[in-house]
């Protein structure tokens, strides 16, 4: 299976897990895993159902901490710091909207992203200046993610589908060097769908940003990747070109929900 070269550390960007493993009491959920993640690459992770792909995620993005093992960004051991700080530091996630201000409007939470981000000072006269460009990129980043019609409403007040959206748009907002999806678009409609792929689209054909994507449908994969890991109870199973690992006989058979041929041997 082709494996990617290292890239410079010193990209912005650069993420790096090393023999990454986290243990539930006897069960090894994430084994061992050692990836390189290049800045202007989509690279997408994917596995059956329980592979650990949500773990993976969750050890990099710091709402979990390893057993064993390092995440590094820009070459920098950033295993010992907090979710939060692990944002600071400029890897985003797709937020979990409870985390977030569930009473304000849809707006309010866009302008709070964007705020957040561009570390407004206490200045009053520069609060004021801004405030008014504030929210003209908050309304931007809703009518990318046609959201605008729901900009007053309350965040919580969302269906689930444009939850999704609003998650996807925060992201946005704070523009971090590695973007992080979880499965954007599990629980939209099919008329919602192709609005958040084609933002994903978009931030890929940037070329300058670090983009992770779980994601179970194989031709949204297919489309977006341009390299797939991946996953197998727990342990990194393939690593390669988005055709070359769909047709590699490792994959299928577990995708197929049969012991990988090492295994069945
Ligand atoms: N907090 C936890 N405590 C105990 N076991 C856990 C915990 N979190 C995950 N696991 C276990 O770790 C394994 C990997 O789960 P994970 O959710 O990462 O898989 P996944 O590949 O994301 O699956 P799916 O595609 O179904 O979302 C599973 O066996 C799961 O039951």
């Amino acid at each position: 299976m082709l494996q990617h070269e290292p890239e410079s550390a010193s990209r912005p960007g650069s993420l790096e897990t090393r023999d990454l493993t986290i243990r539930f009491g006897g069960h090894v959920a994430v084994n061992a895993v050692s990836c390189r993640f290049a800045p202007g690459t989509l690279t997408a992770i994917v596995g059956p159902n329980g592979a650990g792909k949500t773990t993976y995620f969750n050890l990099i993005s710091g709402q979990l901490h390893a057993s064993a093992g390092q995440v590094l960004l820009d070459g920098r051991d950033i295993s010992s710091l907090a979710a939060s700080a692990r944002t600071h530091a400029g890897l985003g996630r797709a937020f979990q909207l409870t985390s977030l201000f569930p009473n304000l409007s849809v707006l309010e939470n866009v302008r709070l992203a964007l705020q957040s981000r561009r570390r407004i000072g206490l200045d009053m006269w520069n609060v004021w200046t801004r405030h008014g460009a504030l929210i003209e990129r908050a309304d931007e980043l809703l009518e990318s993610v046609a959201l605008q019609a729901r900009r007053d409403a309350p965040a919580a007040s969302l269906p689930h589908g444009d939850q999704r959206k609003l998650e996807v748009a925060l992201l946005m907002a704070l523009d971090p060097q590695v973007y992080m999806f979880d499965e954007p678009t599990a629980g939209m409609s099919v008329d919602e769908v192709p609005v958040v792929l084609d933002l994903i689209r978009k931030l890929k054909a940037r070329r300058d940003k670090t983009i992770l994507l779980v994601e179970h449908k194989m031709d949204v994969v297919r489309e977006l990747a341009d390299r797939i890991i991946v996953l197998h109870n727990g342990t990194l199973m393939a690593d390669g070109e988005p055709e070359a690992v769909i047709a590699s006989p490792v994959v299928q058979q577990a995708y197929l929900g049969q012991a990988p041929v090492e295994e069945a041997a």
